[in-house]
Order: structure tokens, then C-alpha cells, then sequence
């Protein structure tokens, strides 16, 4: 048995973790810490949680977390630095936030306000590269993981196969995508009041604003083989948890709907997290509800010239939560999808 803190447990991340840990059979959980829940019972913060109800928040500290196997992180941005830098190197540290995903330190300090932190192996074992292997290489035996961002996980995931086999042009990469409202924390921000979300969808961080356009540039830019840049709108939708993202690119000369459809095949044939749609279903948040498995679908609009990759990923399980046990168990060598649920809730 492993035992594992969670540093955020009163967060959405932090619970979700929780959640899917409680179904670990390799795993013991450990501390749970929160900021302003910290001395609060579990069942008044996530009730969720029945069989945690009873134990109390412990405020996030280094001795807290400390004498564990496994620490994830969920915190806000720039907290992770500090308190992985005092746990052994030893102890696996997975870092729900956004501090170490990024490698290229100015993409960083053009986004994010805190300092650059460096760049720790990340978190998304199916990422293919331009030479066919995975990220998941670089995580077997690692002691400090990045989960990545919930956007760049549907976005990534949809879009790398053809970028990686060529059939997609690495330039003119346009996504939209939207996300339910657990993607922003709980923590109260007015835009996401009920009365503000319910009823109404909104796009924000327009214009190339958005802090994951990195991370999804370097993304596809690892899958092309070369830099990448992406034309990125995300937009707030009513429902609480769920990502859908559709991601176009240009055809690439001398590909076809059957080169297409091939490279998507080929690449996740072997992914027990990513589900390639049988031809004509579209991927839809409701149903990965709760599951560790993206759906992805695509297609070639030949009037323009322009393949179509669809993504939809739960933000809170293969979105941040389930991906971070996914990466804990490469990491400590177990089955990858060891504790994961891979069906979704329906209806
Ligand atoms: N929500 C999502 O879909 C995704 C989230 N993430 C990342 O995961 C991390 C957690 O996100 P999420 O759970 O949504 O956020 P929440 O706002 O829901 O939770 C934040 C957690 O951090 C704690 N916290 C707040 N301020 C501090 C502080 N100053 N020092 C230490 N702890 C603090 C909170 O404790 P308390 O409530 O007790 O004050 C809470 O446990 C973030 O880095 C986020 O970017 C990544 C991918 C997707
Ligand atoms: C709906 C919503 O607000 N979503 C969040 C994405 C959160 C996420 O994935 O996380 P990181 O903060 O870890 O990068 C946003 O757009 O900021």
C-alpha cells in the first residue's frame, strides 16, 4: 500500500482526488489540508465524500504533508514551489497547478503573474510526439509530475494525431471550446454567480488572452515537431463540470479523410483513457461524466480543405483529478488506469 496527502482537499481538484482515491486499492488516503476550511470536517465541505466524512482539514503545511508516498498539490497558481522544494525527492509530488507544465520560462511570464518555477514531466501519458512516442515515457519512475490544464487536455488530445502524422498543417490551428463552471474553482467570482451562468454561455480570455495558449501551443508543437501557434477561444457554459473542444486545422497536402482517420486510429488504439468514436457519433460532455476517458471524434470538411478534431473530457476527473491518479500510477509502476473509472455517469 501507498499512502497519499492531498494539499486542497476542500477544493474541487483537491475532493476529486479524494473521490477517486477512495476506490484505490493500492492507496491509503493520508492528510487532507485546506486554507480557510482547515480544522472543518470533510462532510461540510464535500459531502460527497461520505466515507471521509468525519475526518478534519488540516491547514497546508510541509509537516502535514510530510511522511507520505504521494503528495498532490491542489492549490491556486504559485503555491506548489515552496512546499515541494521541502518534501523529500523521494516522495512523489504531483502538481494539480499550473506552476510546472510550462518549459519555456517567457511563455510562462507572458501569462502568469507569479514567478517561473521550472518545468517538472507532464502529466499526459497518451501526448503523442512528432516521432511517435508518449509523455507517458518520461513519467514511469518520476517524483514530480504537472498535470495539465483542463482545456489543454481536450484540446491537446483531439488535435495531437494528425499534427504528429502530418495530415494536419502545423499552422492555422483554430479552437473553441467550452466548460462548465467547475473549471474556475469554488471559490465565489461574480461572473459565476447561477444567476449569471445559468441559461447563458459567454466566451472570455478572447483575443489570445487565455493562460492554457501555451500550454496548448506546446502541446501540439511536441506532436508537429515544430512551434506551434493556435488561435484559442474558450467560453463559460451552464453546467457545472464538462469540456467540449473543437479544434480545426488545415488539411495537409496529399492527405485524405482516410489518411485522417487512420492517424487518429492508429495513435489511440492502444489508449484505455482515449476513446476514438466509431464515424458519426460525436463526443458529448454527459457522456464522460465522472470517466477518466476523453472522447475524441474528427472528420475532414473537404469543401474547405479542413479537419474537424472534437473533444470531450470531464474537467474535474480526466481534466485534472483522474489524469493526477493516472500519473500516479505510471509513476509508481502500477496499471495505469488502476482506481479510474472509465464509463461515464448517464443520463
Ligand atoms: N477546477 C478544474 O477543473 C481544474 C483545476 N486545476 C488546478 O487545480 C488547482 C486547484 O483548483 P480547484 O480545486 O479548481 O480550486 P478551488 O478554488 O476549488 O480550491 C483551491 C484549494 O486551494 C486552497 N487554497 C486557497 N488559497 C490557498 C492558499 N493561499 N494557500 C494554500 N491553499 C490555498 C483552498 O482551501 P480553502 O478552500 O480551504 O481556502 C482549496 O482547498 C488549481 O491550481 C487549478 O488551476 C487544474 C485543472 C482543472
Ligand atoms: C471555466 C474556467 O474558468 N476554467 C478555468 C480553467 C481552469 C484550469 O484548467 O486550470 P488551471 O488553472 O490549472 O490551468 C479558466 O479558464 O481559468
Amino acid at each position: 500500500m501507498f499512502t497519499a496527502a492531498i494539499a486542497g482537499a476542500s477544493g474541487y481538484a483537491g475532493a476529486e482526488i479524494a473521490r477517486l482515491l477512495l476506490r484505490h486499492p493500492e492507496v491509503e488516503i493520508g492528510a487532507l489540508t485546506a486554507s480557510g476550511n482547515a480544522g472543518s470536517p470533510v462532510r461540510e465541505v464535500a459531502p460527497n465524500l461520505v466515507p471521509l466524512a468525519d475526518r478534519v482539514l488540516a491547514p497546508t503545511t510541509v509537516e502535514e504533508l510530510s511522511g507520505h508516498d504521494v503528495v498532490f498539490l491542489a492549490l491556486p497558481h504559485g503555491h506548489s514551489a515552496e512546499i515541494a522544494a521541502q518534501l523529500p525527492e523521494e516522495t512523489l509530488v504531483v502538481d494539480c497547478g499550473a506552476d510546472y507544465r510550462l518549459e519555456d520560462e517567457s511563455a510562462w511570464t507572458t501569462f502568469y503573474d507569479t514567478p517561473y518555477a521550472g518545468a517538472w514531466p507532464y502529466g499526459m501519458p497518451e501526448l503523442v510526439r512528432s516521432d511517435g512516442s508518449r509523455a507517458r515515457d518520461a513519467l514511469r519512475g518520476a517524483r514530480r509530475i504537472a498535470v495539465p490544464g483542463c482545456y489543454p487536455t481536450a484540446v491537446s488530445l483531439a488535435m495531437a494525431p494528425g499534427l504528429a502524422v502530418g495530415v494536419v498543417a502545423p499552422e492555422d490551428l483554430v479552437i473553441v471550446a467550452a466548460s462548465g463552471t467547475s473549471g474556475a474553482g469554488r471559490s465565489v467570482k461574480p461572473h459565476l454567480l447561477g444567476s449569471e451562468v445559468m441559461g447563458s454561455m459567454s466566451p472570455y480570455g478572447v483575443g489570445g488572452a487565455h493562460r492554457h495558449t501555451p500550454e496548448i501551443e506546446q502541446n501540439l508543437g511536441r506532436a508537429a515537431g515544430s512551434a506551434t501557434t493556435v488561435s484559442f477561444t474558450p467560453t463559460l457554459a451552464p453546467m457545472p463540470r464538462g469540456i467540449l473542444a473543437t479544434a480545426t486545422g488545415r488539411l495537409a497536402d496529399g492527405a485524405d479523410p482516410a489518411t485522417v482517420r487512420a492517424a487518429w486510429e492508429d495513435t489511440y488504439a492502444a489508449e484505455p483513457c482515449v476513446r476514438l468514436l466509431p464515424e458519426g457519433s460525436w463526443p458529448r460532455t454527459s457522456d464522460v461524466l465522472g470517466s477518466n476517458v476523453v472522447e475524441v471524434q474528427v472528420t475532414v470538411d473537404e469543401r474547405v480543405g479542413r479537419v474537424i478534431a472534437v473533444a470531450a473530457v470531464d474537467n474535474l476527473t480526466k481534466g485534472t483529478g483522474g489524469a493526477a491518479v493516472q500519473c500516479m500510477n505510471i509513476a509508481l509502476g502500477q496499471d495505469e488506469t488502476t482506481g479510474l473509472p472509465l464509463a461515464g455517469l448517464a443520463p
